[in-house]
C-alpha cells in the first residue's frame, strides 16, 4: 500500500461497481472524499462508488414486503444501538425468559440487521435474503426519494433516528479517521466541517435527510416514525414502548411486569454491547473493526472537539436549511 492510499472497507473499495454505476460516474459532480478517493453527487445527495452502486442495485433488485421493517438513518446517528433494540424488540418471543443466549451476545447489531445498499449485499442481491425470517428487519442510510419503489409501494413500517448534527459530525469525523489508514493520517477537522457544512460526505447533505423523513412522518405517522437519540438517551423506556406499539407488538402487560423493557434496554445499552467480545475485538465481512461503532456514545461530546464558533457555524447552516420544514434539529 503507498502511503497515499486510504485502507478502504470492502463496500468503500473502489473497485467491482456495477456497469450501471460505472456509466453513471462520469456524469455526476465529483468532491474528494474523507476515505475513498472520491464521492458523487447523485439525485441530491453524495456517495461513494460502490455505495452508489449498491444503491442503484437495492432500487432495482429490493422487493419489500408488507411486513418488513426498516430501520433509517443518516451515519452515525446511533444506528447499531437502535439495530440492537429493535432486534430485540422484534425477536423477543424467540429469547422470552432468558438472554442467555441471546444472537446479540455473539454477534454485531451489523450482522443481524444488514445495511440494504451495502454494495457487498446488492452487488446481486443479498444473498440470503430468504433465510430472514418474517417480519425481516433490515437498515439503510439511503434518502427518502431514493428508497427502492417496492419500499414505497409496499406496506412496510420506517423507523428514521436522527442525532444532533454536531455530535453526527464528530462522530463520522472520529470513524473517517479510523478508516484511514495510520499512514495516510487524520483528516484535519475543520476541512471535514467545510464538506460537512457543505452537505458532501456520504448520504449528506444531513439537514435534506432528516427532512425527507420528518415530512414522510408527519405525512403517513402509521407508516414512518421519526426519533431522536437524544430523545432516546432521555427516556428510553417511553420509546421502547412506543417503538413497539408502531412496530404492532406491542408490549404485554405481563412484559411489563416482567422488566421486559428493561432487559432490553440493558442488554443494548453502550456499555453492555461494547464490552460483548464480538464488538470489542470482532470485524464485520465489510472489513470493518466492530470496535469501531462504539465511542463514547455521550450527548454533547461535540465540545470536547469543536470550538463554540464550529458549533455555531453547524447550527447557522442547519437553520438555513430547513426550509420551514417545522423540524428542529
Ligand atoms: N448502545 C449504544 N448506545 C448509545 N450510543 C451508541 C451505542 N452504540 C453505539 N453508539 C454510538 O453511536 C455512534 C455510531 O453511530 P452509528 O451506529 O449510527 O454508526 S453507523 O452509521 O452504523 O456506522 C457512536 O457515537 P459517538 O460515540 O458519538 O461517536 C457510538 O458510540
Amino acid at each position: 500500500m503507498t502511503p497515499s492510499q486510504p485502507l478502504q472497507a470492502k463496500y468503500l473499495q473502489e473497485d467491482e461497481i456495477s456497469q450501471k454505476c460505472r456509466d453513471l460516474l462520469p456524469l455526476l459532480p465529483r468532491e474528494k472524499g474523507w476515505i475513498t478517493t472520491s464521492i458523487y453527487q447523485y439525485q441530491g445527495f453524495w456517495y461513494p462508488p460502490k455505495v452508489l452502486s449498491g444503491l442503484l442495485a437495492c432500487q432495482d433488485h429490493f422487493q419489500a414486503h408488507d411486513t418488513d421493517v426498516l430501520l433509517i438513518t443518516a451515519p452515525k446517528s446511533g444506528t447499531t444501538w437502535l439495530k440492537a433494540i429493535l432486534f430485540c424488540l422484534l425477536n423477543r418471543a424467540e429469547f422470552s425468559g432468558s438472554m442467555q443466549h441471546h444472537s446479540l451476545l455473539t454477534q454485531s447489531p451489523h450482522n443481524l440487521v444488514p445495511f440494504l445498499e451495502n454494495g457487498l449485499y446488492f452487488g446481486q442481491e443479498i444473498p440470503n435474503l430468504a433465510s430472514f425470517a418474517s417480519p425481516r428487519l433490515f437498515a439503510s442510510h439511503l434518502p427518502y426519494h431514493l428508497l427502492p419503489t417496492s419500499v414505497k409501494d409496499s406496506g412496510c413500517k420506517l423507523v428514521y433516528l436522527c442525532r444532533n448534527p454536531k455530535d453526527t459530525f464528530v462522530s463520522f469525523w472520529h470513524f473517517a479517521n479510523k478508516m484511514r489508514s495510520k499512514a495516510t493520517g487524520e483528516m484535519p477537522l475543520g476541512e471535514c466541517l467545510d464538506a460537512f457544512c457543505r452537505g458532501a460526505y456520504p448520504f449528506g447533505p444531513y439537514w435534506d435527510h432528516a427532512q425527507g423523513y420528518y415530512k414522510a412522518s408527519s405525512e403517513m405517522p402509521e407508516r414512518v416514525f421519526f426519533l431522536r437519540y437524544e430523545e432516546m438517551k432521555e427516556d428510553p423506556h417511553v420509546h421502547v414502548k412506543r417503538l413497539a406499539d408502531f412496530l404492532g407488538c406491542p408490549l404485554g402487560k405481563q412484559e411489563l411486569m416482567d422488566g421486559t423493557v428493561d432487559g432490553i434496554l440493558r442488554m443494548c445499552s453502550f456499555d453492555s454491547l461494547s464490552a460483548l467480545e464480538v464488538n470489542k475485538s470482532g470485524k464485520l465481512s465489510t472489513e470493518v473493526e466492530t470496535e469501531w461503532f462504539f465511542r463514547k456514545g455521550e450527548v454533547g461530546d461535540w465540545l470536547n472537539h469543536m470550538s463554540i464558533e464550529m458549533g455555531e457555524r453547524i447550527d447557522r447552516v442547519t437553520q438555513e436549511n430547513m426550509h420551514g420544514s417545522g423540524l428542529k434539529l
